[in-house]
């Protein structure tokens, strides 16, 4: 019997995420990790709504690419799976989509670091607090992809996330996970909790720290 194929479930999250508006004129990446250690990835400038298993590329752990067929290039961030992978080992899945609403509250705030609003939502992150004060760390989106992963490497080495997830102002979220599934619904609930915050800043009422 041969091994589940994670390209599969990479393939079904980025039809659903497409569907929502999320990864639309080729937008996003998603990379799934393999057991020993290179992940697909998906390949560069592909349409997310109808990806087939011969739209990825494999990166090996010491960075080589593997391509299926050769007229693929691997996803223009891939620097930034790759730092993901190598801060958090117990990372499986990385997923980035791009939002409306992501790049909204990316301006709403100046600094480097978003407050969430304390929703229940958050407890998908496995968050146990009684008192809710989670921040989600933004960083500049340079050209040079690479510069925003050592930014990333950088700021997280020092200060680890609070949620398994970062935003790129003006560009969109990443999230990571142990599984393709939890990070499927990872982006499902920072996509929710960003939606409540562009809601809540157009209703006037006092319920989210950016109203
Ligand atoms: C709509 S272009 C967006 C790209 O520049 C990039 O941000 C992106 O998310 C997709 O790049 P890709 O190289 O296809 O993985
Ligand atoms: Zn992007």
């Amino acid at each position: 019997m041969s091994a589940f194929d994670s390209r599969l479930e990479l393939i079904a999250a980025a039809e659903y995420f497409y569907k929502q508006g999320w990864m639309v004129g080729t937008a996003g990446n998603l990379s799934a990790r393999l057991p020993d250690g290179s992940f697909w990835i998906t390949a560069s400038g592909k349409s997310k709504g109808n990806l087939n298993l011969t739209d990825f590329v494999k990166i090996t752990p010491d960075g080589a690419v593997e391509f299926p067929s050769n007229d693929l290039k691997p996803s223009a961030e891939t620097a930034i799976h790759q730092t993901i992978y190598k801060l958090f080992p117990e990372a499986q899945a990385c997923y980035h989509v791009h939002s409306i609403e992501a790049n909204l509250v990316s301006r709403f705030v100046e600094g480097d670091t978003l407050l969430l609003p304390p929703l229940e939502m958050l407890k998908g992150f496995n968050i146990w607090q009684e008192n809710l004060n989670i921040t989600l760390s933004i960083f500049p989106n340079h050209l040079d992809v690479s510069k925003i992963a050592i930014e990333i490497e950088d700021r997280f080495q020092i200060v680890p996330p609070q949620i398994p997830a970062l935003l790129i102002r003006d560009h969109g979220v990443t999230v990571w996970a142990d599984s393709t599934e939890k990070a499927r619904n990872f982006i499902e609930l920072i996509e929710y909790i960003f939606r409540y915050i562009v809601a809540a800043s157009q209703t006037g009422v006092k319920i989210n720290p950016y109203v």
